[in-house]
């Protein structure tokens, strides 16, 4: 990240024309939007889509091939994360031989902004315990061990791609149950990608659909009708039209 000084009221994520190419072809292109603060965003869209070169792009972990995109009114660089960001992919690459209290220091290590009370407690309510060796967990509780190193950072963004894939359907509902109350009372902005729509509804508040690496439909669920229309039903008749017109993925 540059250390430019930005406003307090930099947006989150600002794309703008944003492009990335691979080697087979275009992921994304043309891609304007902005996410805004206190949200919990879905970000949905058919395989493909797009959405994790999204994340890739918001991270640094990947760069524009067109287009400018920003964090918090900076431009990721590649060196890193912003300090305001956190990142939990669904492989949730935590360290197996490292306990859980191992992993908790060294998130406090690496992240300058760390709260290890509030890490420890979010430990403490998963029941997990703290001696216990990451590999030994089930994929449940290394999810709320990742979700605990993710928070602990005390990001004001939090990227989750696909978290729960790998949970049933009861610790799924656990762990959004946390993640909404701790977003809502911490003031974070998730972004939240999912291929499963109904654990969506009620969750998220913004809706960031994708398709063929183009916006496709973004908004605030009560003003795109999803008060009205389920998430869901939104989601799948704005595909069957795309596909209708031949744009489907
Ligand atoms: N490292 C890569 N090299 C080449 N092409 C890639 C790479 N990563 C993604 N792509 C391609 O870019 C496009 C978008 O992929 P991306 O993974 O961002 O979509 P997605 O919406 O996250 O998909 P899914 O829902 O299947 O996870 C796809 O056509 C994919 O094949």
């Amino acid at each position: 990240m540059n250390s430019r000084k930005q406003p307090e009221q930099a947006l989150p994520v600002i794309a703008d024309r944003l492009g990335k190419k691979y080697r087979r072809g275009w992921a994304l292109r043309e891609m304007s939007l902005a996410i805004p603060v206190n949200r919990i965003v879905a970000l949905v869209g058919p395989n493909g889509a797009g959405k994790s070169t999204l994340m890739g792009l918001i991270t640094g972990l990947l760069h524009p091939t067109t287009g400018g995109i920003t964090v918090f009114g900076d431009h990721p660089t590649g060196k890193g994360l912003h300090p305001a960001v956190s990142y939990l992919a669904q492989q949730k690459p935590l360290y197996p031989q490292f306990t859980v209290a191992e992993t908790l220091t060294f998130g406090a290590r690496t992240n300058p902004t760390w709260d290890q009370r509030y890490a420890g407690y979010l430990v403490e309510q998963a029941a997990v315990p703290m001696n216990a060796k990451v590999g030994t967990l089930s994929g449940g509780q290394r999810t709320r061990v990742a979700l605990a190193l993710a928070l602990g950072k005390r990001p004001r963004l939090l990227l989750l791609d696909e978290p729960l894939a790998d949970l049933d359907p009861l610790a799924r509902e656990t762990v959004l149950r946390t993640l909404i109350t701790e977003a809502r009372t911490q003031g974070i902005t998730v972004v939240l990608s999912s291929h499963v729509l109904a654990e969506l509804e009620g969750v998220c508040d913004h809706l960031l659909l994708l398709n063929r690496g183009q916006v496709l439909l973004a908004g605030d669920v009560d003003r795109l009708g999803a008060d009205r229309v389920p998430l869901g039903e939104l989601v799948l008749n704005r595909m069957r039209e795309a596909a209708a017109r031949g744009e489907a993925a």
